[in-house]
């Protein structure tokens, strides 16, 4: 996952998109950059690390016009490190193009050779997104007929480019002198979701967003989350247009927004992340009670952040005391998007401190959203022991992570994900823990599903089963050893 966002306004963005985001930050940490485009100008400021500290007041003025978009990366393709990877693409034909991405491309050796041989196209980089962008504009280049662009050729690229890419993808892009191009892949996979206000002269302003807590924030309402197979088009003058440029295939988003991604605060294709982890509490309070008994929990305590939610519900459903027993250095990043093991090993040290008062002599149940490489969980049963926890329980609210996530989320690896081909038992020794409790499939996908039309997840985490149907052996073995992020 990363942070996409795009603003149409009736006034300087540059600002906007900033803020915008800030707000998105937990999307992606490792690197960020804006785009924006003024008459037939395009500007662009890209750099490394956080929203914070990347942007200096001489580049936010360069920022200039009243169209921009912007993106934090959480690197998928390629690598966290290469500067040439930093988001948004650039190229300079039909007209300029700029372009930031959310999710993973998983057709990337076929459309290279392809985009090299057959479209005569230079790519830079190992980046998807690169990819994307320029089988947009080869697309859109062979859809203009006239003088000028019409909305109709800028649908027509989309619906070529959706049956030529393959993999997961929220796309918002620029066209220079034009407007803002925003679409979302045939399975709605990656979030995304268009909002509208009025200034104060009454004219419209528009912005799309990876969550809706920047529509909540800039004081816009939702107008929808964008369809898969939608694209949606506006012009500089704020004039919107969309169209249903293919049909879809499914609306299958990724579960793994409402287990971690996404802030508690958004609502993702109608569902409230808040309320899902409350669910997944409820329902892991279930497991819980069939595997310990309750007089051996002293106490139910979370691991900050994302698992506070489910905790707090899981609490109240056993009637058990809630204390908040690892204090959280609010100065470090999420540490399961940080790029390398040694140093999300050594930020889980940094991050969370324990209070011996909590867990002196007690038997402490700790939830967590998800257990993934182990990393967090391994630390911090050590932690809990340290501060002198008499047995430590540790409850998933998220099933066991047995495969590997092909769609924008950076865990390629079967061997690094520390629930494949262990048993619970296993898992829970290799933790240090007394006993391991993990969701199940059913329960997550209840949990999200609740009350809403959504038939179908993204599960293939959790399961193996990939929504887009075209991921094969072949290519995840290629995946294996060829990942560098
Ligand atoms: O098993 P692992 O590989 O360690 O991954 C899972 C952990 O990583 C995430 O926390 P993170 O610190 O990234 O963010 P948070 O503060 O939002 O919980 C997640 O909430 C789990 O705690
Ligand atoms: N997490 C994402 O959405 C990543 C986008 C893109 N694949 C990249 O690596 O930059
Ligand atoms: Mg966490």
């Amino acid at each position: 996952m990363c942070g996409i966002v795009g603003h149409v306004s009736t006034s300087p963005v540059n600002q906007q998109v900033y803020d915008s985001l800030l707000l998105l930050q937990h999307r992606g940490q490792d690197s960020t950059g804006i785009a924006t485009a003024e008459g037939k100008f395009l500007h662009m400021v890209k750099a490394k690390g956080q929203v914070r500290e990347a942007y200096r007041t001489r580049d936010m003025r360069s920022l200039a016009g009243n169209v921009g978009l912007g993106h934090v990366r959480y690197a998928t393709s390629g690598s966290a490190k290469r500067e040439d990877e930093v988001q948004p693409f650039y190229v300079n034909a039909p007209y300029g193009l700029v372009l930031v991405h959310n999710g993973n491309l998983t057709n990337t050796r076929e459309l290279t050779d392809e985009l090299f041989r057959i479209d005569r196209r230079h790519l830079n980089s190992s980046s998807d997104t690169e990819i994307l962008l320029n089988v947009l504009a080869n697309a859109l280049q062979d859809s203009i007929h006239g003088s000028e662009l019409t909305t109709d050729e800028i649908f027509d690229a989309v619906a070529t480019l959706h049956n030529r890419v393959e993999g997961s993808y929220a796309a918002i892009t620029l066209i220079a002198g034009y407007g803002l191009l925003a679409f979302r892949d045939p399975y709605g996979i990656r979030p995304l979701v268009l909002g509208r206000r009025v200034d104060e002269n009454g004219r419209e302003e528009w912005v799309v967003a990876s969550e809706s807590l920047v529509l909540d924030s800039g004081g816009y309402d939702i107008v929808r989350d964008v369809r898969p197979g939608e694209a949606i088009f506006i012009s500089y003058a704020g004039e919107m247009s969309s169209k249903q440029v293919v049909e879809t295939k499914a609306l299958a988003p990724c579960s793994f927004e409402y287990v971690y991604l996404a802030r508690p605060d958004s609502v993702l294709d109608g569902i409230s992340v808040y309320d899902t982890r409350l669910r997944m509490g409820e329902k892991l309070a279930r497991r819980v009670v069939e595997e310990i008994s309750l007089d051996e929990i002293d106490v139910v305590m979370p691991i900050p952040d994302s698992a506070r939610p489910a905790a707090m519900q899981l609490a109240q459903v056993l009637n058990a005391p809630y204390r908040e027993g690892f204090y959280k250095n609010r100065y470090i990043g999420r540490t399961f998007i940080m790029p390398g093991q040694k140093v999300r090993k050594k930020s889980v040290r940094q991050k969370l401190n324990a209070l011996p008062r909590e867990f002196a002599g007690k038997n402490v149940l700790l939830i967590d959203d998800s257990i993934v490489r182990g990393t967090t969980s391994k630390e911090i049963v050590e932690m809990a022991r340290a501060a002198g926890a008499k047995k430590v329980f540790f409850a998933s609210a998220a099933p066991p992570v047995r495969y590997p996530h092909v769609y924008g989320i950076n865990m390629p690896t079967r061997g690094e994900l520390i629930a494949s081909g262990r048993t619970i038992e296993e898992v829970s020794s290799v933790i240090g823990a007394d006993k391991v409790i993990f969701s199940t499939v059913e329960d997550l996908f209840e949990s999200i599903t609740a009350g809403s039309d959504i038939t179908q997840l993204d599960m293939s985490c959790f399961t193996g089963e990939c929504v887009t149907g075209t991921v094969t052996p072949e290519y995840l073995a290629w995946l294996e050893t060829n990942h560098t992020s």
